[in-house]
């Protein structure tokens, strides 16, 4: 279980992007972090791991408060905690296999690193990840050649091979198509599910984390101003998060009907 307590960020240039934000995250539940540009969704993500520092509040992984850590004992603790960030994207010119492998390099001694030589154990976890996340027909394509929804499949396996606790999950679907993006959110699902994992997802599309996660939560401005489940999601809960919209117009097609309308109006005239 992940526990996060009062945790607050102010960056060197005065920005308070977090604002003692309190979560907890049982095991083997996938947690939506939505909210517009700017409310600190990235920054808990990373504060949660300390990529950036917290200025102030603990954030336990069970029993270890991560925030006390030293880089050491910090190195260690990352372990448990499988990252799916775009900046972890894949190396180019190694296959699949070596990519999934790839997050495994810092644990195995000198010698076997310098020949890419893995414990046999490691290597068929790796090869039933594979299958798991349905690529094992591609375990020797390079990086390169693979498409969107193929490579996150391998981000996933990578994190998963590390066996963590955690799963932190930035953006996964910026980049797909809408099948696919359900395709790689029903993934993530299922393996939490599986694996008694906690996952948090921060996501900009709200029907697919309403459609896939357990529970969303919404920041604004570095606080929580939603926490509860899908469905709860209503129209005013929205304004709230995201500020005045109308979120139940159809958009352009109420601006093509008020076009024609009005151009209508202009030939009958
Ligand atoms: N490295 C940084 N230095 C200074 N301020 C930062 C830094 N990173 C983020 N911020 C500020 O912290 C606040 C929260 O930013 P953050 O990136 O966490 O928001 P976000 O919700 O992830 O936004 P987006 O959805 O656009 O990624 C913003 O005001 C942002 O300008």
């Amino acid at each position: 279980m992940l526990r996060i307590d009062s945790l607050s960020k102010r960056y060197p240039t005065g920005d308070m992007a977090l604002k003692g934000v309190t979560l907890e995250v049982p095991d083997g539940q996938v947690m939506a972090l939505i909210g517009p540009s700017g409310a600190g969704k990235s920054t808990l993500i990373r504060c949660i791991n300390r990529l950036v520092e917290p200025t102030s509040g603990s954030v336990w992984l069970n029993r270890v408060d991560l925030t006390r850590l030293n880089t050491r004992e910090l190195r260690q603790a990352r372990r448990k905690i499988g990252m799916i960030f775009q900046e972890y994207a894949l190396v180019e010119r190694l296959t699949v296999m070596e990519n999934i492998l790839s997050g495994q390099l810092g644990y195995v001694n000198f010698w076997q690193s310098w020949f890419r030589k893995f414990p046999q154990a490691t290597l068929d976890e790796a090869f039933r990840l594979l299958d798991r996340v349905g690529l094992s027909d591609f375990p020797d394509k390079r990086a390169d050649a693979l498409s969107g929804g193929q490579r996150q499949r391998v981000g996933i396996a990578r994190a998963l091979l590390q066996n963590p606790e955690l799963l932190l999950v930035d953006e996964p679907t910026a980049s797909l198509d809408p099948k696919t993006s359900r395709q790689i959110m029903r993934l993530i699902n299922e393996l939490a599910a599986e694996r008694g994992l906690s996952v948090i997802i921060n996501i900009h599309d709200v029907p697919l984390a309403q459609m896939f996660a357990q529970r969303i939560v919404g920041l604004r401005f570095g606080e929580v101003v939603y926490d509860g489940p899908p469905n709860r999601l209503t129209p005013s809960v929205l304004n709230e998060i995201y500020g005045e919209e109308d979120w139940n117009a159809s958009g352009p097609a109420q601006d093509l009907e008020e076009a024609e309308s009005v151009s209508a109006g202009v030939a009958a005239h």
